[in-house]
């Protein structure tokens, strides 16, 4: 790992830490692998420590306990929004429960949970890099009326003291910026300031 990339674990119970730590540790050959190819995909093909360090320069880790719900009719698991990441790795357990948005913009897509299988979700960072090339999704969890469920996402992001914004390569291909720099810390603030409202957060980097 690079030195200058930080694994986050704030407010993970002590007896956690150690086995979440190494597997924040071990998931990054995955991450690492997805970025290559989603830059290939961008005709980027050399990721050097800066890209890196944007891309996934800090990581941070969620353990999401959802108690199962007498009225889930009642209430709102998680409230529909993009994930300010670059990527988000999820695990989930058996249960299910979380819905994307599908492209067409008015369908919620269940996704079922596979043993041994991880989601992977964009996010708004990796959007707003590629120049709208990628593009976050949106999604939300239904709480379930019989039992509990749990889920770790780790999130990929870019660290706080990062600015983002279009790579300058795409830029120089001719291509219009649709988002302007941003400072990660102040993007993600702004996410953080308000309830979860879909896919508006984005906006706050647009041009
Ligand atoms: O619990 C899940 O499946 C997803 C949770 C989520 O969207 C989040 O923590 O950002
Ligand atoms: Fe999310």
């Amino acid at each position: 790992m690079s030195p200058k990339r930080k694994l986050l674990h704030y407010g993970i119970p002590f007896a956690s830490r150690e086995p979440v730590l190494d597997y924040m540790k071990k998931s990054e050959v995955v991450i690492k692998q997805l970025l290559k190819v989603l830059m290939n995909g961008l005709n980027l093909h050399e990721i050097d420590e800066t890209k890196e360090l944007l891309l996934m320069g800090s990581m941070r880790t969620n353990l999401n306990y959802y108690p199962k719900c007498p009225n889930p009719e009642l209430t709102v698991g998680v409230g529909r929004h993009s994930d300010a990441s670059t990527l988000t790795i999820l695990l989930q357990d058996e249960i299910g429960g979380l819905f994307v948005r599908g492209n067409d913009g008015d369908n919620w897509i269940h996704v079922p949970p596979i043993k041994g299988s991880l989601v992977i979700n964009v996010g708004d960072a990796l959007q707003i890099i590629s120049n709208g090339k990628y593009r976050s999704v949106k999604h939300r969890v239904v709480a379930n009326g019989s039992k509990n469920r749990i889920s770790i996402p780790i999130f990929v992001n870019p660290r706080p003291i990062d600015m983002i914004g279009p790579f300058p390569e795409l830029i120089e291909n001719g291509e219009k910026p649709i988002y302007k720099q941003v400072l990660y810390s102040d993007y993600v603030k702004h996410f953080f300031c308000k309830a979860h409202d879909g896919k508006e957060t984005v906006v706050f980097a647009e041009l």
